[in-house]
């Protein structure tokens, strides 16, 4: 098992470039299957989950080719309709290709999807909306067996709005026949990405970004060339990482807009930001302040993928800060991590108490999930001593090369 060790008390000074983003780029990866054609995609991050997405679209037919941080899928000859379980099982994104495949052919068959522990995960809106569009889907031994000749537009009120269910319907809508409305649609930038990534390739898609989104289904779709948006929370990491280390940071490749809640929760807390149209710049004050209160929320709030994050920066911050989970009932995870490092942390269900203390000290923490495992590292670039990171796979999902990019900026971060 893969370890990282951070010796901590050094402070983050320099420029980064944050590279494309994960939540993006499955998705968009997903919708390559729609063309049956050339799909042209850059800025892609080195991330174990796009591998797996490479792994899932090569198993039913795809040719892909990856050259530096470009993929270019042919999807040309799709000839397996069956996804394989060990695939699915490692990430919850891979329930996308299920839109996708039922868009292109007559039966598709996956197993219900794995990924990171943060609590109960139902696919339950994306496989209500996908029977709403005309699919017939039966679930058997913990598979989905999905059929549909031809799916038909339709109007589609999702009682939450989930990212992955917005763009199950929108990848399953984009060739079917008629119009499909989805009202209290995930409105996260990267539904914008996967919006423009569709109508690049013929797709005719509008609303993205909004929380009413209409797909007219269109006959053919051609070929698409296409860039991925930066990673905002790649980039909240990163500023979270200056903040904590008392640094300064100058980030590049980034789109501030997308970041507004998490610059607003870095400003309480003392942070001088400023930005352009694309880069953000953060200064740490000499002690960050408590926060009173950060709830997670769906998007434009702040964001539960940036929760971790903040926790951490909270540990060692002046005062009380209060942080309500809403939206997975079990991310607290990390807490009882950062508790082993001197942090004062109370739980109870969905809110966290943190008392800040003066320091942490390093221990031998676990990651136990992909944005838990961020925090343990910011936690261990303040923290006295060493700090060792185990089962750091789950931070390879999401973050491409993070201690390279961190000692680039003054962090002394190895990996074992
Ligand atoms: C690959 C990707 O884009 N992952 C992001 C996506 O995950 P994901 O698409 O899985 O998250 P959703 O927006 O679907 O989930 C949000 C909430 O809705 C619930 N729910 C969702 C679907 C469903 O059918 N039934 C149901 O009850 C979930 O249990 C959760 O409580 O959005 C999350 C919320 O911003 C982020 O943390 C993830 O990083
Ligand atoms: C929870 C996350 O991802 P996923 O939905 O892919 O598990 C995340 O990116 O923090």
């Amino acid at each position: 098992m893969r370890k990282l060790v951070v010796h901590g008390g050094y402070k983050l000074q320099g420029e980064l470039k944050v590279s494309g983003a994960k939540n993006s780029v499955l998705p968009i990866l997903a919708a390559t299957v729609l063309n049956g054609g050339l799909n042209v995609i850059g800025n892609i991050p080195k991330l174990s989950d796009v591998d797996v997405m490479v792994k899932i679209l090569r198993a039913v037919g795809c040719e892909v080719k990856r050259e530096n941080g470009t993929v270019i899928v042919d999807s040309s000859k799709l000839n397996n309709h069956r996804i394989p379980e060990e695939l699915v099982r490692e990430m919850r994104s891979s329930i996308v290709v299920l839109g996708a495949m039922l868009s292109r052919c007559s039966e598709t068959i996956v197993s219900y999807p794995g990924g990171c522990e943060i609590g109960p995960r139902p696919i339950d809106l994306h496989l209500k909306s996908l029977r709403e569009l005309g699919a017939i889907i039966e679930e058997k031994h913990g598979f989905l067996i999905c059929k549909a000749q031809k799916l038909k537009g339709c109007e589609i009120q999702l009682d939450f709005p989930s990212v992955g269910a917005t763009e199950n319907i929108m990848l399953a809508a984009t060739c079917a026949e008629g119009v499909t409305v989805i009202r209290n649609a995930a409105r996260e930038p990267e539904i914008k990405d996967l919006e423009d990534f569709i109508n690049k390739m013929g797709g005719k898609i509008s609303g993205a970004g909004s929380a009413t989104i209409k797909i007219q289904g269109v006959k053919n779709l051609h070929e698409v060339e296409h860039t991925i948006i930066p990673d905002r929370i790649v980039a909240g990491t990163y500023l979270a990482a200056a903040a904590i280390t008392k640094g300064e940071i100058l980030l590049k490749n980034v789109v501030p807009e997308h970041l507004q809640s998490a610059i607003y929760k870095l400003k309480e807390c003392g942070c001088r930001v400023l930005y352009t149209n694309d880069s953000i710049k953060l200064v740490a004050p000499s002690r960050l302040h408590a926060i009173e209160s950060i709830k997670t929320m769906p998007y434009p709030g702040f964001p539960t993928d940036m929760q971790s994050q903040i926790m951490s920066l909270m540990t060692v911050s002046d005062g009380i800060s209060i942080i309500t989970e809403n939206i997975f009932e079990n991310r607290y995870k990390h807490a009882y991590e950062l508790i082993r490092m001197g942090a004062n942390i109370k739980i109870d269900g969905r809110v966290a108490i943190i008392k800040g203390v003066p320091k942490l000290t390093g221990a031998n923490v676990t990651a136990n999930d992909l944005r838990g495992g961020a925090a343990l590292i910011l936690a261990g670039l303040v923290a006295e001593g060493t700090t060792i990171i185990e089962n750091t796979k789950h931070i390879e999902r999401g973050y491409d090369n993070i201690e390279e990019a961190l000692k680039s900026v003054g962090a002394k971060i190895q990996r074992l």
